[in-house]
């Protein structure tokens, strides 16, 4: 008998652009477990300015940093802890690429190919590497403890 793979976990939201409209998250919601991952958490959420720089500090100083805290403080967005064998690259492959109109001519069936707006508002995000999914998982559900969920 192989030895079954350990789970892996991800963060994943929802945007605001995405929550704006109600019939978009639990469609979104039944994508994912389609894709065979599991929802383990959710919760809607705002953030404040502080919220928004701390969570994308990496992109500090970048040009497209304040459009991106203003548009992730322009309503209430959705946070996901997300759990399958290959979480992180499941979520990201079925997001699709960071730009929509890229997406929309590479990966036509991914969800930023089919939701997202521009550069900026492209209505998801994914965790993108297994420390960042363990930080990011922290900063939205202080209580969730992958090694207790591994054992
Ligand atoms: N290097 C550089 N590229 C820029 C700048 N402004 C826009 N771009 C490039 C990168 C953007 O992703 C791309 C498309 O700009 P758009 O304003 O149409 O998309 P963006 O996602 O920024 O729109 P949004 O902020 O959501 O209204 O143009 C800039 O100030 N510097
Ligand atoms: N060139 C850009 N123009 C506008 N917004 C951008 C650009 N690059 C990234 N962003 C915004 O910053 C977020 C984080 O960027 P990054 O981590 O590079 O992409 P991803 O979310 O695909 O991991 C993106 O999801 C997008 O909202
Ligand atoms: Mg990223």
């Amino acid at each position: 008998m192989a030895a079954r793979k350990p789970l892996q976990y991800t963060l994943a939201l929802l945007k605001p652009d995405i929550c704006a409209n109600p019939l978009l998250p639990p469609k979104i919601i039944d994508t994912i477990r389609a894709r065979e991952l599991n929802v383990l958490e959710q919760k809607p959420l705002l953030w404040s300015q502080a919220d928004a720089e701390a969570f994308y500090g990496e992109h500090r100083g970048k040009f497209f940093f304040e459009r991106l805290c203003g548009y992730m403080t322009s309503g209430p967005f959705m946070a996901l802890v997300l759990s399958s064998p290959n979480a992180i690259k499941d979520w990201r492959a079925l997001i699709g690429p960071t730009h929509p109109v890229r997406a929309r001519i590479n990966a036509p069936d991914t969800l930023r190919a089919l939701y997202g707006l521009t550069d900026t508002r492209n209505s998801f995000h994914g965790s993108d590497s297994p420390e960042n999914a363990r930080q990011e998982i922290e900063f939205f559900f202080k209580d969730f403890h992958i090694d207790a969920h591994q054992k």
